[in-house]
């Protein structure tokens, strides 16, 4: 038995990023995982798997739709399940064995099994107990279940986002409960694979939280390329048939009840932190009243020595926020100054056209009390987009009238998840709409449509 500066729980991107960073600043680290596999849920059974899919679908979708378009004619693709299934675990394995990897590089101890916390400074894992001066809990998330629902990911008939990313064949109809980014990105995957797919949603809106203008565009390409929303439908149940199953729901406005058949029903409808099987109870460990770990704001629970993280912790649920508070915890536990700036975290949907955004929203930003000035730029006007047949969709940004400070950028569009970080770097450089404006992009470029946007916020764009 060692004794080590800091335990790590949990190997997904929360987890082992903190571990090599604080590897990196010269502490002694162990990360306990009890998968066989490290990367915890994004690299197993989430961003990862997902982006291979949709990479997949995507390239199947541009041979049938847009290749003759463009000269490119021949014999019809068809669709090897079996061998995507494989491409998709390649990728996966390939993420999965490069941490192992950056593990052994920085000397960080897998401790293989699940742990629990026996008392501050003591972590069990199987039969052995292992002291610790700190421990970081990085124990991430597990999707919420619905009431009526029974998710079972071995018949594949309802399942949730890990069932969805294996499943037996691909069907003919697909139900999902939820227009958040999962329910989306896997609508989207199993649409282009030729399932008829019908999104369910409580709200009057797809992708709650963002900006009015983004949800309206986003449903209305969704829409073209063929799926189907109910909004505005609560989901009450479902019951399962012969390789099939029925989802019932009532409409919000007039209470009145429905029901819808599929092949498939896929249950997005959130995640919630996974905390329960660590010990925390009996730590003392507090909790918020929607149970995610409570943290101050150097991610330090009540009780000396133990952190948390991630996706158990308040705040979006995304690997990149659960990396970079990784890196600042793992920072505050060497006695350096770790920080994350909350207001600057992008949210992508990596559908096609994707959508991200980054800060406030038009209507976040009012109800601050900002002036605001709104910068629009269609792809419409922009050459790249329009030679990769993707001119749907938008750049918005939103500066302050009065200092023109960038408040927040909302795209839908080709390379829209790449593009965002240009704002990113300029929030976060607290930089003008003006300077976005002032800066040379490249010709011909997506990003292109960035500075339009930023151009539209003082003297106007060029290319509308
Ligand atoms: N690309 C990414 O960044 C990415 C990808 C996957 C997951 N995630 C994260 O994982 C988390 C979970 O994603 P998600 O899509 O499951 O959740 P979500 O919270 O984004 O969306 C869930 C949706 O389900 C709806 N809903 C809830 N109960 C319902 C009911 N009874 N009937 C009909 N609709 C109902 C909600 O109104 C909401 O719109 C999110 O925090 C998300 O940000 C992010």
């Amino acid at each position: 038995m060692s004794t080590y500066d800091l335990i790590v729980i949990g190997a997904g991107p929360g987890g082992y990023v903190c571990a090599i960073r604080a590897a990196q600043l010269g502490l002694k680290v162990a990360c306990v995982e009890g998968r066989e596999t490290l990367g915890g849920t994004c690299l197993n059974v989430g961003c990862i798997p997902s982006k291979a899919l949709l990479h997949a679908s995507h390239m199947l979708h541009e041979t049938h739709e847009n290749f003759d378009k463009m000269g490119l004619t021949g014999a019809k693709v068809k669709v090897d399940w079996e061998k995507m299934l494989n491409y998709k675990a390649e990728t996966v394995a390939g993420n999965t064995k490069g941490v192992e990897f950056l593990f052994k590089k920085n000397k960080i101890d897998w401790l293989k099994g699940w742990a629990t916390i026996e008392a501050a400074g003591k972590v069990k894992v199987g039969d052995t107990v292992h002291e610790t001066k700190n421990i970081v809990l990085a124990t991430g998330s597990v999707p919420s279940s619905l009431p009526g629902v029974d998710v079972d990911n071995d018949t594949g008939i309802v399942v949730d986002s890990t069932g969805a990313l294996a499943l037996p064949k691909i069907p003919k109809s697909m139900v999902v409960i939820g227009a958040g980014v999962i329910g989306l990105e896997l609508g989207s995957v199993y649409s282009r694979l030729g399932a008829e797919v019908t999104v369910v949603e409580y709200l009057d809106v797809i992708t709650p939280g963002m900006d009015a203008e983004v949800q309206k565009q986003f449903q209305k390409v969704l829409t073209k390329q063929g799926l189907k929303f109910v909004l505005g439908a609560a989901v009450k149940g479902t019951s399962v048939g012969k390789g099939k199953a029925t989802v019932t729901y009532a409409l919000k406005k007039d209470d009145s009840e429905h029901s819808i058949e599929a092949e498939c029903v896929l249950v997005a409808t959130g995640r919630r932190p996974k905390v329960d099987n660590v010990g925390l109870d009996k730590l003392g460990v507090e909790l918020t009243d929607r149970g995610f770990v409570k943290i101050d704001k150097h991610w330090a629970t009540n009780v000396k020595g133990i952190y948390a993280i991630g996706d158990c912790v308040p705040g979006p649920m995304l690997a990149h926020k659960a990396e970079d508070e990784g890196m600042a915890v793992a920072e505050v536990i060497a006695g350096k100054h770790g920080h994350v700036n909350y207001d600057v975290i992008p949210g992508v949907i990596y559908t096609t056209p994707e959508v991200a955004n980054v800060g406030l929203t038009e209507a976040a930003a009012k109800e601050a009390g900002h002036k605001v000035k709104i910068g629009k730029f269609p792809f419409m006007g922009n050459a790249r987009a329009k030679a990769m047949m993707q001119a749907d969709g938008f750049v918005k940004l939103i500066a302050d009238a009065e200092t023109d400070r960038v408040l927040g950028c909302h795209i839908v569009g080709p390379n829209a998840g790449e593009m965002i970080h240009e704002i990113c770097v300029a929030m976060e450089f607290g930089a003008s709409a003006e300077d976005v404006a002032l800066t040379c992009h490249a010709h011909p470029t997506t990003s292109e449509a960035v500075r339009e946007a930023a151009l539209a916020c003082g003297d106007g764009a060029i290319h509308v």
